[in-house]
């Protein structure tokens, strides 16, 4: 990037505020909202409280204020999971790479959410966690298990992440505030 190319990014910034909301969806367990507060302060703990019906949080990254909504994953939520995604920028859709026994779920619960005709056309990125245990998936397998190849009515894209090492997270920032829409 040149210089007065910087320049003109910098002060648009300060003039043109961005936001965007987004929903995190997945199973129970999947690191939701470990994600959350890898993202907001850095922090991961071991002894999280599953979520109860769901939570929203605000969090700024430069000039972009990005409000998610972290929804519960256990069964009895997840019929909600399609009204707090219908006004969203993009859906981020958040798998247990380490645990293949939840796969198939995760697979169901998400394109059973994406054939909703309310949410067409809303972006999608999918994010492998916990890749920092020992059998976590690679990003072709969760692709292929996830039936990733399958979307072909939107924007998808996938990362592996660990939030306990906060591994990848800078590229899901990046893809997020790419994703925002401008206030004004
Ligand atoms: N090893 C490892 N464990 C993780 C990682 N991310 C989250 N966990 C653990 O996974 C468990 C569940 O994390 P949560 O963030 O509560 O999962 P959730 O998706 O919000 O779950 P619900 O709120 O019930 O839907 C916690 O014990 C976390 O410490 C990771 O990157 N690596
Ligand atoms: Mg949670």
């Amino acid at each position: 990037m040149g210089l007065w190319e910087a320049f003109l990014n910098w002060l648009r910034s300060l003039f043109f505020k961005q936001e965007m909301e987004l929903s995190l969806i997945g199973l129970q367990n999947a690191g939701k909202t470990s994600l959350v507060n890898v993202v907001a302060t850095g922090g991961y703990s071991e002894d999280m409280i599953p979520t109860v019906g769901f939570n929203m949080r605000k969090v700024t990254k430069g000039n972009v204020t990005i409000k998610l909504w972290d929804l519960g994953g256990q069964p009895r939520f997840r019929s909600m999971w399609e009204r707090y995604c219908r006004a969203v920028s993009a859906i981020v859709y958040v798998v247990d790479a380490a645990d293949p026994d939840n796969l198939s779920i995760s697979k169901s619960e998400l394109h059973d959410l994406l054939s909703k005709p309310s949410l067409s056309g809303i972006p999608l990125l999918v994010l492998g966690n916990k890749i920092d245990k020992p059998d976590a998936l690679s990003k072709a397998a969760l692709t292929d298990e996830m039936g990733l190849k399958l979307i072909t009515d939107r924007e998808v894209c996938c990362f592996m992440i660990s939030c306990k090492n906060s591994t990848n997270i800078d590229s899901v920032i990046d893809w997020l505030v790419k994703h925002s829409k401008s206030k004004n």
